[in-house]
């Protein structure tokens, strides 16, 4: 029987509400009221990111996320100076330091910790001292998993997002190469004390596999939740994914 380390969590990353908030200016629909239905349609945590082009959580939210959540919030950001003040300023249960390059569509690859070591050491260490537990957004690579190890970090965060895209274009072998490498690496990083969290395009479709990791004890979703929500609405959108993660890991 496989030794599940505890059970999964479900983060909802409630981003792209504010993606189509944003399209036209205005209040609605507010991220906020988005992570309270998720909080009641049972959300183990809210995730949100704050990037440096404000194209969809903008500061407000992140200043009502910490006055309003009954949850923890999972704060993603870049390794900048002024994301360092804002996190210190709030000092959320968690930061998951991501790489971010302004004209992306969405976040590629995972961070840069080998190259960096020392100065993401500096940088995390008062995050830590805050009381924030820190993740790190990485891919399936042992070297970085290593350097985010050395580092300091208490967490690391498997980026999903090739697996998942893999799957969509039907490059199945290619997939499953990707599914072989978040499988080992969630082991390796496991070994090394860390704790493993996934996320990053995943749908129901493509989740199981992963919430099917007995190392990772946490995922987190969004961009195919808020657009199920369309369909479904959000509560429903969500405990449709619990079911599926439950199911994995039955
Ligand atoms: C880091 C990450 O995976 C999430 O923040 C998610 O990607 C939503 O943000 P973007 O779509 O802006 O990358
Ligand atoms: N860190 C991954 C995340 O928060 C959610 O990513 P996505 O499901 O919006 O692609």
């Amino acid at each position: 029987m496989t030794e599940f380390k505890g059970k999964l969590r479900l983060g909802v990353n409630i981003d792209h509400v504010a993606t189509v908030r944003n399209a036209r200016g205005g209040a609605y629909p507010d991220p906020v009221r988005a992570a309270k239905i998720a909080e009641e349609a049972g959300a183990d945590g809210i995730t949100a990111h704050l990037r440096e082009d404000r194209r969809h959580i903008m500061d407000a939210d992140i200043d009502a996320l910490m006055e309003q959540l009954s949850v923890p919030l999972n704060f993603e950001m870049a390794a900048t100076e002024e994301m360092q003040k804002i996190a210190l300023r709030h000092k959320p249960h968690a930061v998951c330091i991501v790489p971010e390059k302004r004209e992306e569509r969405t976040t590629e690859g995972g961070l840069e910790v080998a190259r960096e070591e020392n100065k993401l050491a500096h940088y995390i260490a008062p995050l830590r001292d805050a009381g924030c537990r820190v993740s790190i957004f990485i891919a399936a690579d042992k070297r970085q998993i290593e350097a985010a190890h050395r580092i300091g970090a208490e967490v690391i965060e498997l980026h999903t997002g090739a697996y998942c895209d893999y799957h969509a274009e039907g490059r199945f072998d290619e997939r499953d190469k990707e599914l072989a490498a978040l499988t080992e690496m969630a082991a390796f990083a496991d070994s090394l004390g860390l704790e493993v969290h996934a996320g990053h395009g995943l749908t129901y479709d493509t989740v199981t596999p992963i919430a099917a990791l007995p190392q990772v004890m946490e995922l987190n979703i969004g961009h195919f939740l808020i657009g199920e929500s369309i369909f479904r609405g959000l509560a429903p959108a969500i405990t449709e994914m619990r079911r599926v993660m439950d199911a994995a890991r039955a």
